[in-house]
């Protein structure tokens, strides 16, 4: 049986992709697979026995990824899966900033037992007017799955769209709407717009990066929307300008003490992939890219590992070897494979920074000897017989 653990709810449709040879457990020391979304690992006892973590989601900033590497663990994202979702409360977002909607909802509720509620709303209603969204800039910090959906939908919406991002992906240049005006500098958007609106990764390079620097080039009343971590933005320089009017609403999907039930900021719960469509998709995609890996030893949508594809194993054997991107590693590897007299029938070796790895299919089964050898070498990681 190969064992996964849950470190939190997955959708049953991507569970049920599990077929009779795998079993959940509820102890991670017993797992071969973990299937994670936000739950932190960073502190966690990664077990021997775990081969593989999937992140049903884009995030991975909760699990330990250069750890993970060294103990030869294979972290899996799921790009794009949940990108719909995040898109269509970023533009609620908006609106949410644009109109006070929540307001009003509440002067309802709150008059709910008054008989003359139609009369009393409509002299209350101006207390909850706003501005509309069609012609206003908004500026879209990273044009990844999410930010190209946002800024698309956004010139749908008549305004006029901004994108930054220094690393555009060739896919998503040819996904992006045309009208996108294409920004070279951060500064160009906290400049011009009077949306921003940030879909990057939470890494050493991004964290803080809306700081009290940023903020101040930005226009007065700026609304900043924030859907992707807390700690990309500088809460206590955030909070400064929203007390000094300079910023007009901070949207955040984070709750945070320094956020949460203050003025001027708009806290949302970490809802942005909270949908059924969006949990349906990663838990299927995070699934998949295990069950490829455990049988086929393919990796798909790593973030620690090369990507790398053989297909299914047709040959006699097959074996998987997790190692340091250093020199004559496969010279070594084969050269283990021979003196054991096992030819080796296709092969392939990637590398991403300081890791790597090989495949190897065989005209007959590795013995235990063969992989102990092949495990002792130094700079391998882990080696996995697959068949
Ligand atoms: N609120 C929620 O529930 C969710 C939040 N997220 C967050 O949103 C982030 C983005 O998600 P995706 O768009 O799916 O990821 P993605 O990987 O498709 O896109 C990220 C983009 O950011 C760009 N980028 C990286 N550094 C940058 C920088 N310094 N300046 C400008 N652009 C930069 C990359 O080139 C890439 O195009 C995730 O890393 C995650 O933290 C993602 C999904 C759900
Ligand atoms: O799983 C979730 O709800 C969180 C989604 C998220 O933040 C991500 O995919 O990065």
């Amino acid at each position: 049986m190969i064992q996964y653990n849950c470190l939190n709810p997955i959708a049953a449709c991507g569970l049920d992709l599990f077929t009779d040879a795998y079993q959940k457990t509820d102890d991670i020391n017993e797992a071969r697979a973990v299937l994670v979304r936000s739950a932190a690992m960073h502190d966690m006892e990664l077990p021997k026995s775990l081969e593989v973590i999937a992140r049903a989601g884009a995030g991975v900033n909760n699990i330990p990824l250069d750890k993970c590497a060294e103990k030869g663990i294979v972290v899996f994202n799921t790009p794009g899966a949940n990108a719909n979702g995040v898109k269509e409360l970023v533009i609620a977002g908006m609106l949410l900033a644009s109109r006070d909607i929540t307001g009003g909802i509440d002067w309802v509720k709150e008059n709910a037992a008054d008989e003359n509620i139609a009369k009393a709303a409509e002299k209350a209603k101006k207390a909850f007017a706003g501005t509309e969204i069609m012609g206003k800039k908004l500026g879209v910090i990273g044009l990844g799955a999410i930010g190209v959906r946002v800024a698309n939908a956004a010139c749908a919406l008549g305004m006029e769209v901004y994108g930054y991002d220094p690393y555009l992906s060739v896919n998503a240049a040819w996904n992006v709407d045309k009208a996108v005006k294409h920004v070279i500098t951060a500064e160009d958007i906290y400049r011009e717009c009077d949306f921003i609106t940030i879909h990057v990764p939470l890494l050493d390079t991004t964290k803080k990066m809306i700081n009290k620097e940023a903020i101040d080039m930005m226009k007065d009343n700026v609304v900043f929307l924030n859907f992707s971590r807390d700690t990309l933005v500088d809460e206590e320089a955030m909070a400064a300008a929203l007390e000094a009017g300079k910023v007009k609403k901070y949207v955040v999907d984070f709750p945070t003490p320094a956020t949460a039930g203050k003025e001027g900021c708009l806290v949302i719960p970490h809802l942005g992939a909270s949908t059924e469509e969006s949990e349906d998709n990663c838990a299927v995609m995070a699934v998949k890219e295990i069950i490829d890996y455990i049988e086929n030893g393919n990796i798909t949508n790593s973030v620690n590992y090369p990507n790398c594809n053989m297909g299914v194993c047709s040959g006699a054997a097959r074996i998987a070897i997790l190692h340091k991107n250093v020199q004559n590693m496969i010279a070594r590897c084969t050269s283990v494979l021979g003196e054991a007299g096992i030819n080796i029938s296709d092969m392939t070796n990637k590398s991403r920074g300081d890791y790597a790895y090989s495949l190897f299919d065989l005209d007959a089964s590795a013995t235990a000897e063969v992989t102990e050898k092949l495990a002792a070498l130094e700079g391998v990681l882990r080696v996995r017989v697959i068949k």
